[in-house]
């Protein structure tokens, strides 16, 4: 055995969140690396949705709207605030990342009168960037790229808004989300993070910061599965103010009064829109059961040690031959990213062995670890086959 297998073999017998993998249902021939796409399922949930389907769709059929259904947003939502630092009553889960960045960026821009400009974070993952374009051309405001480095090289009078990724979707970089909040605020603006890659990642802090919208998506660490319903955070005291643009009956106050002019919610139920996917919003209520009693903090140690110990192996096995684009400090997500000129050929035949990561436009090895399931032993043989595959080529 060599010492790379001693050291996965001994960290995976002392891990404290070891007994988590038992509880998702994964094939135990794939390594999988791809939880920061699509994040794998917990056992309870195929049984979930099948007895939604069964019981509550099938034999109560319309009745289960006013009993469990119209409500399980709001529900659905105090289960994902601890994880983003919000007291209750702030986190409404609903419709796509995408559409929730909308709503974000408009509101946010309505509780900033005045200003002109949207700062968007440069690298940022395309649809942010894209619906921030539509936001700024809807509002009369215009979009202004940003280095998060850089910030100060952007704010001025004129900046409404900042959005930006706490993790990095392509390098894995973590952004200080204390830092840059507080020059956002400095500046006048309105803070609004993307959490997509830190959520179920890190101990976010939502309400201590003092961001003012925010928003992730729930398939990957969150593992709600493919196309799960995204969130919104907005914070009790900027509620009444926070006029989202897709008025639709889902946030009126009194939806089921058919009114015919629009009155938002008084909560954050007026960050809804339509009818909630409830098959795909009671799957990710089951997912994120297993979330019960976990420590994120323990979360965050074993994220960092994994990561930590992928790229040891990557300079051990690889040396050379690929660039870890990863920080190696702290300041890193839950993922790993490696570049090399043929990233896209060498995912392929990574996944054809069984270790599934992806492939970024245009260089880039993606290798997500979700520290409730995987293992030190996974990132060592996700190596050792990138290794192989580099060294069977010459
Ligand atoms: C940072 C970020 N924002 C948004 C999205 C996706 O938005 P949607 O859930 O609408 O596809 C992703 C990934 O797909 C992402 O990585
Ligand atoms: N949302 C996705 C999808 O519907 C299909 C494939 C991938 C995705 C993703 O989530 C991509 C992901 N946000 C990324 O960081 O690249």
């Amino acid at each position: 055995m060599t010492e790379l297998n001693a050291r996965a073999a001994k960290l995976d017998a002392e891990d404290p969140l070891g007994y988590l993998r038992a509880e998702f249902d994964l094939d135990p021939a794939v390594v999988y690396l791809d939880g920061n796409s699509l994040g794998a399922p917990p056992r309870q949930v195929a049984g979930r949705v099948e007895e939604v389907v069964r019981e509550q769709w099938g034999r109560r059929l319309i009745r289960s709207w006013p009993e469990r259904w119209w409500v399980a947003p709001e529900r659905v939502g105090e289960k994902i605030a601890p994880l983003v630092g919000a007291a209750p009553g702030q986190v409404v889960v609903a419709d796509s990342t995408s559409v929730n960045v909308f709503k974000a960026l408009v509101g946010a821009v309505r509780l900033a009168p005045g200003r002109r400009e949207i700062v968007v974070d440069a690298t940022t993952f395309p649809t942010d960037g894209y619906v921030a374009e539509s936001a700024a051309e809807l509002t009369g405001t215009m979009v202004v790229p940003a280095v998060v480095d850089e910030l100060d090289d952007v704010l001025s009078e004129r900046t409404a808004v900042v959005l930006l990724n706490q993790v990095d979707y392509k390098t894995g970089r973590l952004h200080d989300m204390a830092a840059a909040t507080e020059k956002i605020h400095a500046a006048g603006a309105r803070a609004v993070w993307d959490l997509c890659h830190s959520v179920g990642v890190l101990p976010i802090e939502l309400d201590a910061l003092g961001v003012d919208v925010a928003v992730g998506c729930t398939y990957k660490f969150l593992n709600g599965g493919p196309g799960s319903p995204a969130f919104i955070y907005v914070p009790h005291h900027l509620q009444a103010e926070f006029h989202q643009p897709l008025p639709g009956w889902g946030g009126h106050r009194d939806p089921f009064a058919m009114e015919s002019s629009y009155a938002p919610a008084p909560g954050i139920a007026r960050a809804r829109a339509g009818t909630p996917d409830i098959l795909s919003l009671l799957a990710l209520d089951a997912a994120l059961e297993v979330w019960d009693g976990v420590d994120m903090t323990a979360v965050r140690a074993k994220g960092l040690a994994l990561t930590g110990f992928f790229i040891e192996c990557v300079d051990e096995l690889l040396g050379r031959a690929v660039e870890v684009v990863t920080p190696r400090g702290e300041w890193r997500g839950h993922q790993v990213s490696l570049r090399h000129h043929d990233a896209s050929t060498l995912v392929a035949e990574l996944t054809a062995r069984d270790v599934i990561g992806d492939y970024r436009p245009p260089d880039v090895l993606r290798f997500g670890f979700a520290p409730l399931y995987v293992t030190y032993g996974d990132a060592l043989r996700a190596a050792r086959a990138l290794a192989d595959l580099l060294a069977e080529r010459g």
